[in-house]
């Protein structure tokens, strides 16, 4: 095959999770510019007549527009049982939705705790295990889940996103222990600060701001178009003897 046949996605159908804005925005565009049609799910009804349905459907693709809030179990359940009967085949599902609340540990509440374990770790695990179930019955299928620098740091005040990121670290080595022989991919995309909304607050705060910035290698703060190339080589044959990686779209930062 040419090497840049490898990265075509014409015919395939891509799940994203949280993709109305942010990371989730700029990867389904790029899954759509490499061919792929795309399942879009948000926790609001806010994904009809949204940018990222336009920019789908302005390149010729199909955008299916879902809802669930993946911090309700029953609704995840629901969620996979009507993606799964409207799409008998997802041949690549991005795990991208995630939150984050911050509060020290010594006043952490329970809901923050639940919250964002269920949102950024449960939520994950349901979906790739109900929509990769029918991947290892096909023999293919291309999984991203989407960890962060506290897959492999504690961080601050976020004890909830620490513990939940660095189990997404695990699952992508656990799924892709199980799943690489069945012909599925399962890796992780971790990104390293970028400016979205996510970090709005962050970014707002001079101080602190600048001294990440300092740290980056690269100098800057990444931005959700340097997603574009990473998910796409994922979701693609590109990446087919890759299983169990975490892949690093930090700027440097880990390296330092
Ligand atoms: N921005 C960064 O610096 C950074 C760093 C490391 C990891 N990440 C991860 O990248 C992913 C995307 O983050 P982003 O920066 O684009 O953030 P964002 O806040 O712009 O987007 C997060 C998406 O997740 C969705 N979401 C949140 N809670 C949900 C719920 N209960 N149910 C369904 N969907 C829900 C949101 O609707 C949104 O579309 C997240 O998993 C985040 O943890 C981001």
């Amino acid at each position: 095959m040419a090497v840049l046949d490898l990265f075509n996605l014409k015919g395939k159908i891509a799940l994203v999770t949280g993709c109305k804005r942010g990371i989730g925005k700029a990867m389904a565009e790029a899954l759509a510019e490499a061919g792929a049609d795309i399942i879009g799910v948000s926790a609001n009804l806010e994904l009809e007549g949204s940018e990222v349905a336009g920019a789908v459907t302005a390149l010729g693709r199909k955008f299916y527009a879902y809802q669930c809030n993946f911090n309700e179990r029953e609704a995840i359940n629901s969620f996979c049982a009507q993606v799964k009967a409207d799409h008998p085949v997802i041949d690549i599902l991005v795990n991208n939705a995630g939150t984050i609340l911050r509060k020290p540990i010594a006043e952490h509440p329970d809901e923050f705790w639940d919250e964002v374990i269920a949102v950024n770790q449960t939520a994950p695990f349901i979906l790739t295990r109900e929509i990769g179930r029918d991947m290892i019955a096909r023999g293919s299928g291309k999984v991203i889940f989407t960890a962060s620098l506290l897959t492999f740091q504690g961080g601050i005040t976020v004890p909830g996103y620490a513990a939940s990121k660095g189990a997404i670290g695990q699952l992508t080595k656990a799924f892709a222990n199980e799943w690489a022989a069945k012909g599925v991919n399962v890796n992780a995309i971790a990104p390293g600060y970028i400016s979205t909304d996510n970090t709005t607050a962050l970014r707002a705060d001079e101080n602190r701001s600048r001294s990440i910035m300092e740290r980056i290698p690269a100098g800057r703060w990444g931005e959700a178009e340097d997603f574009k190339g990473p998910v796409v080589f994922l979701a693609s044959a590109a990446s087919d003897y890759m299983h169990g990686t975490v892949m690093t779209v930090d700027g440097g930062w880990m390296g330092r």
